[in-house]
């Protein structure tokens, strides 16, 4: 829509920009107006500047304003501290556009793939007050004038996506949707880390970069990172938007910022009772859509028809073909209806992205977060920092409304480990820090943050109350972090497997009882990995004198002399590889990945390997054989003091644990990292507690199998364990 007073038509397009409702509008007049002004995105180190030089608007001062306020912050360096820095950004949803904003103020060079070509989401958010502070901070009012208008605080995911979409435009984020990321393209002699996109021919398959964050939501999560689940009783989700006419009618109905059945339970007696729907919960927001997220009662929705037959297996039980969509619509207006005291006149489904009725059924019984938030890659001599921020970090449990306030969180701390990284601080110590931050994460409430909302910055230390930035020494985040290119690659190429195959088959070819013919059980009894370092390493090992029987010799002496001269700890104890029913596959390529680098790339030492002291005895080879010097002590679990391993291990607060060990000392449940505070005051007694990050779920009635009778120990409140 042109502006009747302007006469200048970039001042129409700055307008007609600042009002656009779709992303393709949005993509579409930026590039008009970018035309008329002549200036390049392109160019994204000085394009902000000389857009605002060449739109001498008034209309957009107040923009710039705000702009220049955040960029002005000591944190960004003038956009000089990441200047080197080349970030591609998986995701445009909100965090990997509020991520984007970030990257672009400290002044690295950022794309954005996004697959979906549309905005589509109708579903509604609710924000912290921090994070209404932060979107007013980037003139979230300029672009949507209903932006937490009086006591408001929410805003449709799609809104939220524009605004955010018109500030990575502006700050010179290249933007590209309609394009899938695919995987990567290792660097080669002359060029670094790329995409692998479809279309495959899309030109931002070219760009190369070194920082690579994913916020591709909580069904994308890049290979080598590692999820943790966490189970509850079965929690069935429905969400559902309907049409929001703005009519005088609409406007009166009252907003359900969330009740739960424990607060009201007549509300819930009277629903079942005119509806037969049974609910858990509901929430009703009124932004673009009438939006309402609620949990329904498995035992109703059999009952209402809405699933067809009754499983065990959530995936099953909420499959296509055992939900009657037909009935789960009914179901959904029902209680949209009557929770809204049938004052909502003739509502009708919005449209979701596929143009049908914007109603779905999720399973929250099971929600993921990462184990880790960062890692490091390195291929050819050519790192690359990745980091996860959104729901592919964190999955939260919608109802609550903790997504988009810790997503926002993660974004900022993200982006101060981009700081770092862009700053030249050694990897491992950045991977720390990251890691240390990211304990918190889950334990952020409102209550707990901090309230000084103008202070607040991409500095953890402005946003958490207390944060340790060393919880997490860089010694831990070694070779859990540093995943060499096989095993990374490995999900996007059939052929990297074999590739690591065939090397280890070449390089172990001609040894007697040696035959290589898959990368798990084929090393059970240790000679292949004897054979493999006596390839690289000749008369380190005495080959003829290796039984095969002897399994746990073998490989204990194999893991001692990877560890002790090449750095490369072992995955499991030599006892588990020769006993364990099967080896697993991935933790092997994990660990052959890694010799083949330390062999086949960099050959660290020029010293032949000195055998260590491994117990003879065939009889009863001595399980875990004493460390060789130079082996860090530090790998020891905390509690029991025993070895611990890599893919066994557990890292916080500077010490290393068994996940095993980790538990509620009341009732032995396992407890989770970031779940818990640190009582640095008890001299005798640690005590680990789980935060209150699921008391809410535990007061709203989910989790409540975590309450265990025989201990009478609220497991998610009052997880402990106690050092002796
Ligand atoms: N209340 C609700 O109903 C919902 C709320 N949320 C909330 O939204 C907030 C933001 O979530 P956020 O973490 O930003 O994630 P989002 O899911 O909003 O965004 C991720 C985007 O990345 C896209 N994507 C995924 N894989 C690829 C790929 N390989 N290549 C290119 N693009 C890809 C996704 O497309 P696609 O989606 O097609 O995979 C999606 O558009 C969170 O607070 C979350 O809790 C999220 C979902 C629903």
């Amino acid at each position: 829509m042109a502006n009747q007073n302007s006469t200048n038509p970039s001042h129409d397009l700055f307008e007609q920009f600042v009002q656009a409702q779709t992303c393709k509008e949005v993509q579409r007049i930026f590039s008009e107006l970018c035309h008329h002004l002549q200036v390049d995105p392109r160019d994204y180190q000085s394009f902000y500047t000389k857009l605002k030089e060449r739109l001498n608007y008034w209309k957009a001062k107040s923009l710039w304003v705000k702009l220049d306020k955040r960029a002005q912050h000591q944190d960004y360096q003038q956009g000089e501290v990441c200047a080197k820095n080349k970030c591609l950004v998986l995701g445009a949803g909100p965090c990997g556009l509020r991520t984007a904003i970030e990257l672009a103020l400290l002044g690295a060079h950022v794309v954005v793939l996004e697959k979906r070509d549309s905005f589509s989401r109708n579903n509604v958010l609710h924000l912290w007050p921090y994070t209404i502070y932060d979107l007013r901070g980037l003139a979230a009012k300029k672009f949507y004038g209903k932006f937490c208008t009086g006591a408001l605080d929410h805003i449709s995911i799609r809104q939220l996506q524009l605004i955010l979409l018109k500030v990575c435009l502006l700050l010179g984020v290249e933007v590209q949707t309609g394009v899938e990321f695919k995987g990567f393209v290792e660097p080669s002699g002359a060029t670094g880390w790329m995409a692998k996109l479809f279309p495959d021919n899309h030109p931002a398959g070219k760009f190369q970069f070194d920082v690579f964050i994913s916020a591709g939501g909580g069904s994308f999560v890049p290979y080598g990172f590692k999820r943790k689940e966490l189970r509850g009783k079965l929690a069935i989700g429905i969400t559902c938007n309907f049409l929001n006419r703005h009519t005088a009618a609409e406007t009166q109905v009252a907003e359900i910022s969330g009740v739960a059945r424990i607060y009201n339970q007549k509300f819930f007696q009277d629903l079942l009772t005119e509806t037969g729907i049974d609910l858990e919960n509901i929430v009703y927001y009124k932004d673009d859509t009438h939006y309402f997220v609620m949990t329904a009662k498995k035992k109703s929705l059999l009952k209402m028809g809405v699933i067809k037959q009754d499983f065990s297996d959530a995936d099953k039980l909420l499959a296509q073909v055992n939900v009657d969509q037909e009935a789960l619509l009914r179901y959904a207006y029902d209680a949209a209806q009557f929770s809204t005291g049938h004052c909502l006149p003739d509502m009708q489904f919005a449209q979701n992205h596929a143009g049908q009725p914007d109603v779905a059924m999720f399973d929250f019984t099971c929600m993921h977060r990462a184990e880790n938030a960062s890692l490091v890659r390195e291929r050819k001599g050519k790192k690359l920092l990745m980091g996860l921020v959104g729901d592919c970090l964190v999955e939260p449990f919608w109802p609550l409304g903790t997504g988009i306030a810790r997503g926002f969180l993660a974004a900022f701390d993200t982006a101060w480990m981009v700081r770092s990284w862009g700053k030249g601080r050694p990897h491992m110590e950045v991977l720390a820090e990251r890691e240390s931050i990211y304990q918190l994460l889950s334990q952020t409430t409102p209550e707990n943050t901090s309230k000084k909302y103008s202070a607040f910055s991409i500095d953890p230390a402005t946003r958490y109350q207390h944060v340790n930035l060393n919880s997490v020494k860089a010694f831990q985040v070694k070779n859990i972090n540093i995943i060499y290119s096989f095993y990374f690659y490995s999900q996007y190429s059939v052929g990297a497997f074999e590739v690591l195959l065939k090397w280890c088959q070449q390089h172990t070819a001609g040894y007697d009882r040696v035959n290589v013919k898959d990368l798990n059980q084929s090393w059970r009894s240790g000679l292949a990995l004897c054979a493999l370092i006596n390839t690289f390493r000749p008369r380190v090992i005495d080959m003829s004198s290796l039984e095969e029987s002897n399994a746990v010799y073998n490989n204990q002496l194999a893991f001692n002399l990877l560890e002790r001269e090449l750095g490369i700890l072992p995955i499991m104890s030599a006892r588990e590889m020769s006993f364990m029913g099967q080896i697993d596959k991935l933790s092997m390529v994990h660990y052959l990945t890694q010799i083949h680098d330390a062999f086949n790339e960099r050959t660290p030492t020029k010293a032949p390997l000195s055998a260590p002291k491994v117990n003879p005895d065939p009889v009863n080879p001595d399980p875990e054989p004493s460390l060789a010097p130079g082996i860090s002590s530090n790998e020891e679990c905390y509690f029991c003091c025993q070895r611990v391993y890599v893919l066994e291990r557990i890292s916080t607060e500077g010490k290393l644990f068994h996940r095993s060990c980790f538990t509620c000392h009341q009732c032995g449940t396992t407890l989770r990292l970031g779940g818990y505070t640190f009582n640095q005051h008890t001299v005798t007694n640690v005590i680990y507690r789980v935060q209150m990050s699921l008391l809410n779920l535990l007061e709203a009635g989910f989790f409540t199998r975590f309450y265990n009778r025989t201990t009478s120990c609220y497991c998610t409140v009052e997880h402990h364990v106690t050092v002796q």
